[in-house]
This record gives C-alpha cells, sequence and structure tokens, in this order.
C-alpha cells in the first residue's frame, strides 16, 4: 500500500499461529518533509462487532462473562474464582460476514436471543498502536417475550449471560467491576442517550 506520505516497503510475516502478527517497514514522510525508514508491528485478527442488549421495561441489560486470558496475565487476578473473567456486552469478529449478520450470529451464540432490528451506534479502532482491528457498535432492545436459546458461546467457550439493571451496570463500571472499553463505551451511550435525549 503507497499513498503520498506512506509507502510500505517489505511486509514480515512473524507469527501466523492463530491469527497474524507482521512486522511492516515503511518510508514515512514527516512533518518537516523528510522520508524516514520505520518498523511497526501489527496484530491482524480481522474486525469485529459488539452489541448491548437493552430491555427498556424493565431497564436492564445482557452482559456476558468469560475468561480472557491477556487479562489474566495483566492484572486481572486476585487468585480468586473470578480472576481472568472479563465482564463485556456481547462480542466476535466478522469471520467474513457484514457487521450485522455477524452481529446478530454472535448475540444468538453467546447470548441465546435472537433479536429483531439492530441499531448502530458507531465504529471504532480500539488499539490503534498495534491492533489492525475495526470495530462495530450495535444496540439493540430485547424483551422478556424475546425468542432465545441457552447461549453460552460455541466450541470451547464458556460465556456466562448476565441480566442486570442498567443502574446496576453502571455502577460497577464506577466501581471497576467492569473494565473493558467497548462495554464502557456501550454503557455510557446509553446512559447519555437516556439523559440527552441523545439521538439513536
Ligand atoms: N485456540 C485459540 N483460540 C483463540 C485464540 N485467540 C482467540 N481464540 C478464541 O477464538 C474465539 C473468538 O471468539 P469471538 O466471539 O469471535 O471473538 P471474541 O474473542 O469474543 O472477540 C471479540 O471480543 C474481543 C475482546 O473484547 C474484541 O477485541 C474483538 O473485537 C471481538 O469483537 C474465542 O473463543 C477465543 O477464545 C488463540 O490464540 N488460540
Ligand atoms: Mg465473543
Amino acid at each position: 500500500m503507497t499513498t503520498e506520505r506512506v509507502q510500505i516497503t517489505e511486509e514480515k510475516l512473524l507469527s501466523d499461529n492463530w491469527y497474524v502478527l507482521k512486522r511492516f517497514t515503511f518510508n514515512y514522510l514527516g512533518k518537516n518533509g523528510k522520508w524516514t525508514t520505520q518498523q511497526r508491528e501489527a496484530y491482524d485478527r480481522g474486525n469485529g462487532a459488539t452489541i448491548l442488549l437493552y430491555n427498556p421495561q424493565a431497564d436492564t441489560v445482557i452482559l456476558t462473562r468469560q475468561f480472557r486470558l491477556p487479562t489474566f496475565v495483566n492484572g486481572n487476578s486476585d487468585g480468586g474464582p473470578s480472576s481472568g473473567m472479563l465482564i463485556e456486552t456481547c462480542a466476535g469478529l466478522l469471520d467474513n460476514d457484514d457487521p450485522e449478520t455477524a452481529i446478530r450470529r454472535e448475540t444468538e451464540e453467546e447470548t441465546g436471543y435472537r433479536i429483531q432490528s439492530v441499531q448502530k451506534v458507531m465504529e471504532a479502532y480500539m488499539s490503534p498502536g498495534s491492533v489492525t482491528e475495526k470495530l462495530f457498535f450495535y444496540i439493540a432492545e430485547y424483551t422478556a417475550d424475546t425468542e432465545r436459546n441457552a447461549g453460552g458461546g460455541i466450541d470451547e467457550e464458556e460465556i456466562d449471560i448476565l441480566e442486570l439493571p442498567f443502574q446496576q451496570a453502571l455502577a460497577m463500571m464506577k466501581s471497576g467491576e467492569i473494565m473493558d472499553g467497548k462495554t464502557i463505551m456501550l454503557l455510557q451511550h446509553l446512559y447519555l442517550r437516556q439523559l440527552t435525549q441523545f439521538p439513536n
């Protein structure tokens, strides 16, 4: 890939053991008008989608909880039973689907809910210094009558489904019990929407 300011000159595969880690060498035109040669590593897991399920009548949300190894090795471990467990909005990789198809699939696999209409909230790069992934954010309503199966994930996944009062989820964000970026973004989005009649 080449633009007026950036020319990628080499792409070296460092690992494709699971997802793909590459080292890029590129020429970069600085603000001072000089070209430098630089290197950066980038981890490519494809793009993803995430969703907050909200029941407006009951004022509750559906979140998930699962073991996340990277958090376990970076402070999320008190040695107790919740070591490495992270509370998150339902999320998954697109796996060649468009974002809306992917989030419907993931919602059913992980939470069991077969949702009707989904609303797009935003798109965001979540870790732009090292991870290529762009995440597509959604919100959808569910009710006690929404069709559902057991959920819990596929293959080796062990995903707990949490139905929480929205106010409790907000309090857990403030107390540090919820520390996942995408989850905080969606909870804050819903909070702002309620507070300000922010357009959907
Ligand atoms: N064996 C093996 N499995 C892996 C590895 N890395 C990931 N997996 C598994 O691959 C599956 C991918 O599940 P998805 O539901 O598609 O993705 P996700 O891990 O939930 O990712 C979503 O959440 C991330 C964390 O917040 C997001 O970063 C990402 O965007 C995505 O939306 C998970 O079961 C995960 O454990 C690996 O190195 N080895
Ligand atoms: Mg997932």
